[in-house]
Parts: C-alpha cells; sequence; structure tokens
C-alpha cells in the first residue's frame, strides 16, 4: 500500500517537475501545447459570470423546464398551506444572455475570439467593459480589434510584452523599418510606401530621438536618400551626418533644400507625365528617381518667430513643407516630422501640415493639447491610452496608421551609437544632394566631394 503511494506520489513530482521544465526551457510549446488550452477551457467555463458582472448580457424569455412547489389539495392535503409537492412543468422564464464567443485562436501573448454583438449592442460597449473582462481573466489587457457588422474581435495578451523589446530595425525590404513592438507581440513595421508622412509627438525624455535613431538605423542599409531637419543647431543629426544627403541647422537652409525639394518634385511630375505613370512607382526601372526621406526634428522651430522680420521666412517654409508633403507621395519624398509640441497656436501651417501626416505617434506629452493634435481626429480610445503612458516607460507610444486603427507600442533602444555606427557603417550609399535634385547647395554636405 504504502509503495503504490510512494509511486504515485513518484509519478506526480516527476509529472510537475516535468511540467515546470517544459515550461521554463520551451515557454511558446508549453503555451500552444497545455497553457492556452486550458485558458480556452476556463474562458468557456466562465464567460457567461465575466459577461455577466461586466454589463454584456442581456435578458431573454425562454422556454424552461421548471421544478415547482405546488401545494397538495384535495384528500391528501390535511393542511394545505404546509404539504406541498414538487413538480416539473414547461414555463416561459427569464434567462441571462452572454453574448456569442467563437473560437478561442492562440496568439504569441495570449488569444484572440470573436464575439457575436447583442441587438443594440455597439463596439464601445464592449471597449468599455474591456479594463473589467481584462480582470476578470487576469490578464495584462484586453482590446477591441476589427470590427465588423455585428461582430468585434477581443484580443486577450497575458503580459506586457513592451516591458522588453528586442527586434531589429532592418527589413531588408525597401522603405520599410520595424521600430519595435506592438502591444499584442507583433511587430511594429512603418511602410513609407503605405504610410509615407509620420508626426512623431512626445515630451522631452519620452522617447523621440530614440525613435528616429531607430528609423535612421532601418533606412541606413536602404538605397535612398535621407535628408535632415535639425534646428537644435545639429546636435541631433551631426553625428548621422555621413548618410545624410543633406542637412539644414538653420532655417534659411531649411528654406533653400525646401526649394531643392519642391523643383525635384515636379520635375519628377514631369518625368511621370511624359511617361504615362501615376506616381514614380510606374515608371522603368532606369528612370525611377532615388527615394528621399526627410526627418525634421523639433517641428516648432520651423514655425516659431522671434519678431515680425521672420514672417516671411516661415511662411515660405511652411508651404514649401506643405507642397512637399503633398506632392510626396506619389513621387517618393517621405516626411518625418519629429516635435514636442505640435500646438495650433504654432499657426495654421502646422495645422495644414499635420493633415497631410497621416502616419502618428504620439508618446507621453506634457499637455493635453499635443496629444490631442496627434490622435485627436482618431479613435478617442487611442487619446486615453497616450494620456495613460507613465514616464519611466520611455519609448512607449501609441501608434496610429491611415486606416484608423492604433496599437500601443515600444520602439527598440539603440541609443545615439547604434545610429551613428550604422550611419558610418553605410556611408557609401548615401547620394549626393545634387544627384538627388540636380541642384548643388554646396553648404549642406562639405564632407561629399562631388557636393561641393
Ligand atoms: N525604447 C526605449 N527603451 C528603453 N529606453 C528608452 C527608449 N527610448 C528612450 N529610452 C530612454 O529614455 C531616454 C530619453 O530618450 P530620448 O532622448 O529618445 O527622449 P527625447 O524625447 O528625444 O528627449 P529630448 O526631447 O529631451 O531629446 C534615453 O536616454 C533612453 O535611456
Amino acid at each position: 500500500m504504502n509503495d503504490t503511494l510512494f509511486m504515485v506520489l513518484g509519478a506526480l513530482a516527476a509529472a510537475a517537475a516535468g511540467l515546470w521544465a517544459w515550461r521554463r526551457w520551451h515557454p511558446a510549446s508549453f503555451w500552444y501545447g497545455i497553457g492556452f488550452p486550458m485558458r480556452a477551457a476556463l474562458v468557456y467555463l466562465t464567460w457567461r459570470h465575466v459577461a455577466s458582472g461586466c454589463g454584456l448580457t442581456r435578458h431573454r424569455r425562454r422556454w424552461r423546464w421548471s421544478l415547482d412547489a405546488v401545494p397538495v389539495v384535495g384528500s391528501a392535503a390535511r393542511n394545505a398551506a404546509t404539504v406541498v409537492e414538487h413538480k416539473r412543468r414547461m414555463r416561459r422564464v427569464d434567462v441571462e444572455r452572454a453574448p456569442r464567443l467563437g473560437v478561442l485562436r492562440p496568439t504569441r501573448l495570449g488569444w484572440r475570439m470573436r464575439v457575436r454583438l447583442h441587438d443594440g449592442q455597439v463596439p464601445a460597449d464592449y471597449e468599455r467593459a474591456a479594463e473589467g473582462i481584462a480582470h476578470a481573466w487576469r490578464v495584462h489587457s484586453v482590446r477591441v480589434v476589427d470590427v465588423g457588422p455585428g461582430v468585434v474581435t477581443l484580443w486577450a495578451t497575458m503580459r506586457d510584452p513592451l516591458t522588453e523589446v528586442t527586434v531589429t530595425p532592418e527589413t531588408g525590404e525597401l522603405l520599410t523599418v520595424r521600430p519595435g513592438k506592438l502591444e499584442n507581440g507583433a511587430d511594429w513595421v512603418i511602410d513609407f510606401r503605405t504610410v509615407p508622412h509620420w508626426l512623431i509627438a512626445g515630451a522631452t525624455q519620452s522617447g523621440k530621438s530614440n525613435l528616429a535613431n531607430v528609423i535612421i538605423k532601418g533606412l541606413a542599409p536602404q538605397p535612398l536618400a535621407l535628408v535632415g531637419f535639425d534646428l537644435k543647431g545639429g546636435v541631433e543629426f551631426t553625428p548621422y551626418r555621413p548618410r545624410l544627403s543633406a542637412l539644414a541647422t538653420t532655417r534659411a537652409e531649411c528654406v533653400a533644400l525646401l526649394g531643392d525639394l519642391v523643383a525635384e518634385l515636379e520635375r519628377r511630375m514631369a518625368v511621370c507625365r511624359e511617361h504615362g505613370a501615376r506616381n514614380v512607382w510606374g515608371l522603368p526601372a532606369d528612370l525611377r528617381p532615388v527615394p528621399v526621406v526627410l526627418l525634421v526634428d523639433e517641428v516648432a522651430e520651423l514655425f516659431l518667430m522671434a519678431d515680425k522680420s521672420e514672417k516671411d521666412e516661415v511662411a515660405k517654409t511652411a508651404t514649401a513643407l506643405l507642397r512637399v508633403a503633398q506632392l510626396g507621395r506619389a513621387f517618393a519624398v517621405y516626411l518625418i516630422v519629429c516635435g514636442q509640441r505640435i500646438g495650433s497656436d504654432l499657426g495654421p501651417g502646422v495645422t495644414a501640415l499635420r493633415a497631410q501626416l497621416s502616419g502618428r505617434v504620439c508618446h507621453r506629452v506634457n499637455d493635453p493639447e499635443t496629444a490631442t493634435m496627434t490622435l485627436g481626429d482618431m479613435d478617442p480610445a487611442a487619446l486615453d491610452a497616450a494620456r495613460a503612458i507613465p514616464a519611466e516607460t520611455p519609448g512607449v507610444c501609441v501608434t496610429a496608421g491611415q486606416d484608423g486603427s492604433w496599437h500601443r507600442a515600444r520602439s527598440v533602444y539603440v541609443g545615439e551609437a547604434g545610429a551613428e555606427q550604422a550611419a558610418r557603417d553605410h556611408a557609401h550609399l548615401t547620394p549626393a544632394w545634387a544627384e538627388v535634385t540636380g541642384s548643388s547647395v554646396a553648404v549642406l554636405r562639405p564632407d561629399v566631394p562631388d557636393a561641393a
């Protein structure tokens, strides 16, 4: 008897140790093999209670068998008030119905599932309930994604994938970079051919420069021209100069470069018209011009005026930047505009420019207006998520593309040294500014002989 008990205990201990080791050494297969099926069973078993607790159920009248106490009457009843018998009978009763769940599908960090809305429900009801559902399921977060007619998809994430981000920014594909991770565990990918212009907002120390570094590191190995506008005296972008075809550090230089770019865009437009192409990607490969990515650091500096004498220059800059943004998508000139504060007080130029920057990234910001300017014309839930970014997680942001969907994301930390190294390693890929635009602004690339 004792032997059998020892054997059973030994087998249980061995099984527990095996499961522990499996989970420890191969968490991914453990999740798909053991963790997810158990979670799925729990979700199906508890869904009615969870939905009821989160106010997602509806009451319906349904026919049900019920066991009712019926007073016994007639000769069998000596005291009709106390003698009862139980009878099963069909009755219409009030039942609580949870929204119908679809099949749970595992993801690397959790699962997703479709839920059929009750009549009268809207996706916003599920967005409001998401936090309650996350607590009930003991998961990091639940998000409503993929809204279709009558259905929503809920995406549950077990732990925050943004605590530690490790990805390589280089994707190997033209005009595409992988700056970090999204909250659902997927890679965060920026594809300039899909979303050409980006607005990156964030308070000081929120991770803007790091994101710019990651983008430079990701784009540096690609056959394209990088251009920097750095009105903080060039301190941010000068270290990347070997990979920059042009760098402007004063507004006058920005105006000159923008003039070149507008002229180049007009030239590209004429070439496309001549060849019956709608954009440069429709041109024969040997005629296709080099793509240009223009990074603007601290955009407010471009629009701030110390006195009236600068008014003209500011107006010129704003108009040229707007033209570049409007024509850039078709003719392969892309904008990345960074700023701490992007308020309407900077003038109408900023508001008009913002409308052209369909990609948005909002880090932690100090003033609600900047968050509203960055994300306000998108889903209000994105704005709430941006306002909730804590100071102790630099690099965490809310990113939204032009399709209106948004995600919490975090950039991978590369630091200045990483981006500088990439700029030096790929300096040989830097086209001279004169080559890019057919002009020559001598001041801009003194270190590249053919630009001088
Ligand atoms: N993705 C990240 N992961 C981890 N740490 C990060 C990340 N991004 C930034 N940091 C940390 O936060 C600090 C501030 O980042 P960064 O310089 O990019 O902020 P910033 O918004 O550009 O600030 P400023 O406007 O003052 O230049 C960095 O020194 C770095 O240590």
